[in-house]
């Protein structure tokens, strides 16, 4: 068993266990992934865009010391892709090959993963699955900055809407392991940090005798 030391933070030394894995969903209005101004992939949209998987991932990792992984630029490095849809114009993400890519960092465990679905991956593979959440007027302003079109704009607002990633993730793991979080604003992003480093800890607790 690996342990490892974050970095000083706020005044306090972030430990965390390297065999902790967590799952960062971006819909995360739900879950959902964590990528940048271009939709690398999409499929029909799953979760909501631009919540703030990302930037959360990011810190996070950088806090813990937790690994972080973005399932979209792994797919785009390794073109692990299915097709194109023409619709959406965007190519159709490989789940299978995205599954086998991962299957070994996974196993290992100390890892964070950004991606706006999660029906893909097997359940074993997480302890706690966040869905971050953020109004509809600030997620529109932020898809808006992005230059989406008209329709993946109202697709993605609506996604978030009817709650399409939270719903997938409770399908997809035990219930209490599924947590939203609100992601509007930078204050948000703080709260979360420090609540997700707050669960690692008494995560190694848990696990440490
Ligand atoms: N808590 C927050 N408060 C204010 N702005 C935020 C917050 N979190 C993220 N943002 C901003 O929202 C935008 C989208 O964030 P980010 O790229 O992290 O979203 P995402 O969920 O990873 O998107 P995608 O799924 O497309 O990768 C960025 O401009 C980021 O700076």
């Amino acid at each position: 068993v690996l342990w490892g030391v974050g970095r000083q933070k706020g005044g306090r030394a972030v430990r965390c266990f390297e065999g902790t894995t967590l799952q960062l969903l971006n819909c995360w209005g739900q879950p959902g992934s964590w990528y940048f101004s271009i939709q690398p992939y999409c499929q029909k949209p799953k979760g909501t865009p631009g919540v703030g998987k990302t930037t959360l991932g990011k810190e996070l990792a950088s806090r813990s010391g937790l690994k972080y992984i973005n399932v979209g630029d792994l797919a785009r490095e390794g073109q692990l892709y299915d097709g194109y849809d023409e619709e959406y114009d965007c190519p159709i993400l490989d789940e299978d090959r995205v599954v086998d890519e991962l299957e070994n960092q996974m196993s290992e465990g100390g890892v964070i993963v950004d991606y706006h679905g999660c029906d893909f991956f097997p359940e074993r593979w997480f302890h706690i699955v966040f869905v971050l959440r953020a109004d509809n007027s600030v997620l529109y302003k932020r898809l808006e900055t992005r230059g989406y079109n008209e329709k993946k704009l109202k697709d993605n607002i609506q996604c978030e809407i009817f709650q399409v990633l939270y719903e997938e993730a409770l399908a997809s793991y035990k219930e209490e392991i599924v947590h939203q979080l609100p992601s509007n604003k930078p204050e948000d992003l703080e709260d979360n940090i420090n609540q997700i480093l707050k669960w690692i800890e008494q995560w190694i607790k848990d696990h440490s005798s």
